[in-house]
């Protein structure tokens, strides 16, 4: 191990209430990629540079350019897979396409086993070209137009998770029109605070999605999609938030949805309710963005789950229903990462003698706009060479007209970092891409996905062309 010191020059020029940790004490810990935050294969090659599957991460920038979303696709099925042994059958973790989604991931995902959620048309639509099994698609969104929901209808999905009182005389219009007899859902907001960012948080009751439970809305829902006949009610669905790290409000909200299903039994009898088979909990499982970040596995989750169901239902009289899960960041999240080429470098006196390093990128906001959006933290790295200087606490900025451009708030760079040299943000595989912009015209990046020392194009680099092709 090398121990030559890394810690800043001076320790007291740091502004305070950093996000970026502890200084790194050598220069060994500032090139170490934290086997929780950085992909499964990811690792340092012998000359320091930084291998993604055995593909050398300079090569990667040579030949597809950067900013580049390098995707480790045995990181993403193992993720996938432990997901499908923790919960036993496969088929009952629906993987969130939002959080990332092309032709290709839904192969992945459809090869592994797993349901798949997508919530517009536009996912549905990518779903079925990669020929994703129709019955394990599940329709999502609060606000489904009539072709998305005829789209859906006509392509077969699995189940529609419906969200308000105008979707169920819709859906069930379409279904009739159709000849068809549909699964559904119905989404419970179970009122319960999830911890988590209020903008990412679900399940509480001031907010656009589901069902009330508390002012009896949900039991309505439940009532009326029963007197629809090209309507079938397979299950009850809530989810609570996003980028949750404990298991309380996952408890709570299983609690809340079982007592429910207990009520509309004794309300319309079990006959009624013998479709009723599903009790899905959403997504929300937190991911580590930083080293400190201590997420549930999934196989802790699965018992905790399946240990309240049970018990709930127990205490209800009821069969214990099948417990779906969607996770998206879970599985998309951890195995990404962007690799970024540093462009200028400028140090900021602020007052009381502090210092700011701010390190400008070829990207920006308009590839991950969960810095500026949620205050989001992520780990960066230098990762086309060894770090051989002290750590300089550093903000990796974009190049947009717009001065909250701001990639990582706080993170610890060599000192001697250089326009050229690469560096990388962690876990960056979900609600990046698929929430990119092209603010100031710039191109969405390349996702390349690497396995067994081997590099695939999955999306390209859009062109200057592709930015023109809306003009008429
Ligand atoms: C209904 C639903 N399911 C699943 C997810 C996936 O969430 P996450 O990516 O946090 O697992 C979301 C997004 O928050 C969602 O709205
Ligand atoms: N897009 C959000 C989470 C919302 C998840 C979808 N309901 C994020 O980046 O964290």
């Amino acid at each position: 191990m090398r121990a030559h010191p890394a810690g800043p020059r001076h320790a007291d020029v740091v502004p305070p209430g950093n996000t970026a940790g502890p200084v790194p004490a050598t220069t060994d810990d500032l090139d170490r990629l934290h086997p929780h935050v950085w992909p499964r294969n990811a690792a340092r090659a012998a000359d320091g540079s930084t291998g993604f599957a055995g593909v050398d991460v300079r090569d990667l920038a040579e030949e597809y350019g950067t900013p580049l979303f390098v995707l480790d696709e045995d990181d993403f099925r193992s993720r996938c897979a432990d997901y499908a042994g923790a919960f036993g059958d496969p088929a009952s973790v629906h993987y969130a396409s939002k959080a990332f989604l092309c032709t290709e991931v839904a192969r992945w995902v459809a090869e592994e086993g797993l349901s798949l959620d997508v919530c517009s048309g536009g996912e549905l639509n990518v779903a079925l070209r990669a020929e994703f099994p129709p019955e394990r698609i599940t329709l999502h969104g609060n606000n489904k137009s009539v072709p998305e929901l005829t789209a859906a209808v006509e392509a077969g999905v699995g189940s529609v998770v419906l969200d308000s009182f105008h979707e169920i005389a819709r859906l069930e219009h379409i279904a009739r029109e159709r000849g068809v007899r549909q699964d559904v859902m119905i989404r419970v907001t179970v009122g319960v605070e999830a911890h988590t960012h209020e903008f990412i948080a679900t399940a509480h009751e001031d907010q656009k999605f589901g069902f009330s439970l508390t002012s009896g809305q949900a039991a309505e829902a439940v009532g009326r999609v029963l007197k629809a006949e090209s309507l079938r009610l397979v299950g009850l669905h809530s989810h609570i938030g996003s980028q949750i790290f404990d298991d309380d409000g996952f408890e709570l909200a299983a609690h809340r949805v079982i007592r429910l299903l207990a009520k509309m039994q004794e309300e319309h009898g079990a006959e009624a309710l013998s479709t009723v088979s599903t009790v899905d909990l959403g997504g929300g499982l937190g991911i580590a963005y930083t080293a400190e970040d201590d997420p549930l596995p999934p196989a802790e989750l699965a018992a905790r789950l399946n240990e309240i169901v049970r018990k709930e239902c127990e205490n209800a009289g009821l069969a214990a229903p099948r417990i779906a899960v969607e996770p998206g960041r879970a599985i998309a999240g951890p195995g990404t990462v962007t690799v970024y080429e540093v462009g200028t470098i400028k140090d900021v006196a602020l007052d009381g003698g502090l210092q700011r390093r701010y390190v400008s990128v070829d990207g920006g906001m308009s590839d991950n706009i969960r810095t500026s959006l949620y205050d989001a933290v992520y780990d960066c790295r230098l990762v086309s060479r060894r770090a051989e200087a002290r750590a300089v606490l550093s903000r990796i900025v974009g190049k947009h007209c717009e001065s909250g451009d701001v990639v990582v708030r706080d993170c610890w760079l060599p000192e001697d970092i250089a326009p050229g040299d690469l560096v990388a943000v962690a876990a960056t595989g979900a609600y990046c891409y698929v929430m990119a912009s092209n603010y100031n015209r710039l191109p969405k990046p390349a996702v390349v996905a690497v396995r067994d020392g081997q590099a695939r194009l999955l999306l390209r680099r859009e062109t200057e062309d592709d930015l023109l092709r809306l003009e008429v």
